[in-house]
């Protein structure tokens, strides 16, 4: 599909955009000061003391000059007087150098705090989220924009502080100048005013570049990932991929570059200009200093002091403001984290706070339920009536795409319905608590989740809580038959699995798969599910799994996902899906006295195995 033309000035964030994204700076400081507020003070403290440095460090020096001047004229020779001076200016020299580097220090401290807090937040609300906020491109691309901020706000914070410390600066070397000649101030501001059009001109330019390319960004990072990982190697070596990935991925980073090129190209150019014009203006007012000086107006001490306030107020007034639209502009991607972390859930209704009971008494019933997934106009379900009795091992079968996952995932509350509804024992599921009503199920997804931790971890995530209880992981390892998965591995429960760490061994289907079962042990579940667990487990691994399972799980409530009727057999119910409907429902025996889908999918299989 031909990509639109992709232009960043149609989403420019102009001057006015830029300057009310600041309104997110308190809530910011504020976090930042909850991190460490030792730190925090300990950081402004330094700043202030730091500021006022460079006035009296000037003025000490004009009134070294001015005594020499004095002296020679005078022919006198007191050198206590200008020691003492000296030696002022050099304590002060030394004071300032270490005020500067406790400043950058406590900023790399605060900031390394502060990104570790946003990281831990950003990854909590992810898990508060909704499943179809989670898997809308929109929220990934707020999510990535929210994340790639975590070290560019370490910037922005040391960037406002130095910005409220060159305030004082500016304020304090103002007054000096303007105690002298107040009309160098309008020299000082034409030498500025092309330093603020120029920023005003550019301000959110880089911003709106980046966010328009959020979206090619996350593309490039995942054709990065599809070309050099040992996930995708094999196939990648196999099918000779690696030069088609390698030029998609060029071919994406060019257009980005140039783009950020012209940018910068523009930015450079304007700069250059705008910069000469002030500098001019610089020497207007130098020019004006000297003629004073020689006129006898000035004293050659005043004629520093004036020349070097001046020098520092226009370059400390042209990082004021373009120090404005960096500042700006990381306040931008602050909008995009904070925004990130005010998006509600629906989990977060007031709907669900009725008790669970304590024990199952009849089920769960769907009634009339039909589902579009968000944002899709295709019913994936519809008019599915059933109940899952308490108790019973049901088993959901049909062909791909069927919507066997997604009654899961209605079961599990991760989607309300679009029609219709699900109670347990006649009260609507909506009306629990959720985070209780979710603490109802032990389950296995097709697609759990290999995490790159210890064996011991990937089985206690069934019940984190319980990560400390040896006795419990080693029964759950023994029910799903992980126990001689352990058994192989040289550093037992303590082995780091996958290939991304060091001492990490990697596991087969099969072997990952018991593992994903014994995380469903680990939790004392009411009901059970299991969606295709032991697809990759052998026949005789996957009839002993399923054996044990019927077994260990007498009296809970099941449903059982899998495409082998051998082991659907052994459910106490089946329940043929087609196209989103329920085509039948009942034992083994009475489906296959009916004749139809399962029968004949049924003998299909079975015709396959003699
Ligand atoms: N997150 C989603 N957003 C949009 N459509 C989806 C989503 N997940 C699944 N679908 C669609 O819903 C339909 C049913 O999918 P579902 O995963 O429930 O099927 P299934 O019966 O479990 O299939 P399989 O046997 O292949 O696992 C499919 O057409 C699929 O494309």
């Amino acid at each position: 599909m031909p990509r639109p033309k992709k232009s960043f000035e149609t989403n420019n964030i102009n001057f006015r955009e830029s300057f009310a994204s600041l309104k997110f700076v308190p809530r910011f400081f504020k976090e930042i000061r909850k991190v460490n507020p030792l730190l925090f003070y300990s950081n402004v403290l330094g700043r202030t003391l730091n500021a006022i440095l460079p006035v009296v460090m000037l003025w000490l020096g004009k009134l070294i000059i001015d005594e020499v001047v004095l002296q020679i004229a005078a022919d006198i020779k007191d050198l206590e007087r200008l020691w003492m001076l000296v030696a002022a200016e050099f304590g002060l020299a030394i004071l300032s150098d270490l005020l500067s580097r406790g400043i950058s220090l406590s900023d790399a401290l605060l900031g390394d705090q502060y990104s570790i807090d946003t990281s831990v937040k950003i990854i909590k609300k992810t898990s508060e989220l909704n499943l179809d906020q989670l898997e809308d491109s929109e929220f990934y691309d707020k999510l990535e924009r929210a994340r790639q901020q975590t070290t560019g706000r370490v910037g922005l914070m040391s960037n406002i502080l130095t910005q409220g410390e060159d305030v004082i600066v500016i304020i304090s070397l103002l007054a000096g100048v303007v105690a002298f000649e107040p009309w160098l101030i309008i020299l000082l501001v034409v030498s500025i005013i092309p330093t603020i059009i120029n920023e005003i001109k550019f301000s959110g330019t880089s911003y709106s570049l980046a966010r328009s390319w959020t979206q090619e960004r996350r593309e490039l990072d995942y054709l990065r990932y599809a070309g050099a990982s040992d996930v995708t190697a094999k196939e990648v070596k196999l099918f000779g991929l690696s030069n088609y990935l390698a030029d998609r991925f060029k071919g994406l980073s060019d257009k980005y570059y140039l783009q950020s090129k012209r940018l910068a190209k523009q930015r450079a150019g304007w700069g250059s200009f705008f910069n000469v014009i002030g500098t001019a203006a610089y020497y207007g007012a130098y020019i004006f200093i000297i003629f004073r000086t020689v006129a006898g107006i000035f004293s050659l001490g005043d004629l520093t002091f004036l020349s070097g306030s001046f020098n520092r107020l226009r370059s400390k007034l042209q990082g004021f403001f373009t120090r404005f639209t960096a500042i700006t502009e990381s306040a931008l991607y602050l909008q995009d984290y904070f925004e990130f972390l005010d998006l509600t859930s629906a989990e977060s209704s007031p709907d669900g706070k009725l008790d669970l009971p304590e024990k199952i008494e009849s089920g769960f019933e769907f009634k009339n339920v039909g589902f579009k997934y968000p944002k899709s106009e295709k019913w994936v379900v519809r008019h599915i009536n059933f109940e899952l009795r308490a108790g019973e091992k049901l088993a959901f079968v049909g062909e791909n795409g069927a919507g066997k996952t997604t009654l899961i995932k209605l079961l599990l509350q991760f989607y309300e319905p679009t029609e219709g509804e699900i109670l347990l024992d006649g009260i609507p599921i909506k009306k629990y608590d959720q985070a209780a009503y979710r603490q109802y199920f032990g389950v296995i997804f097709q697609d759990f989740v290999k995490f790159e931790l210890t064996l011991r971890e990937n089985i206690a995530m069934g019940e984190i809580g319980e990560i400390g209880n040896q006795e419990r992981i080693d029964s759950a390892a023994e029910k799903s038959l992980a126990r001689e998965v352990v058994g192989d591995l040289p550093l037992g429960y303590s082995q780091p699995l996958g290939k991304r760490f060091k001492h990490g061994k990697d596991l087969s289907g099969g072997q990952w798969q018991k593992i994903a079962i014994a995380r469903a042990y680990m939790k004392d579940a009411e009901v059970l599910i299991l969606d295709e667990p032991t697809s990759a487990l052998d026949a005789r691994a996957e009839t002993e799994a399923f054996q044990r399972f019927i077994q260990l799980t007498e009296g809970k409530t099941a449903v059982i996902i899998s495409h082998r009727f051998s082991t659907v057999r052994i459910a106490d119910r089946i329940m043929v899906l087609k196209d989103g409907a329920v085509l039948e429902i009942g034992t083994h025996r009475e489906l296959m006295q009916n004749d139809k889908l399962y029968a004949e999918l049924f003998n299909l299989q079975a015709a396959g195995y003699q």
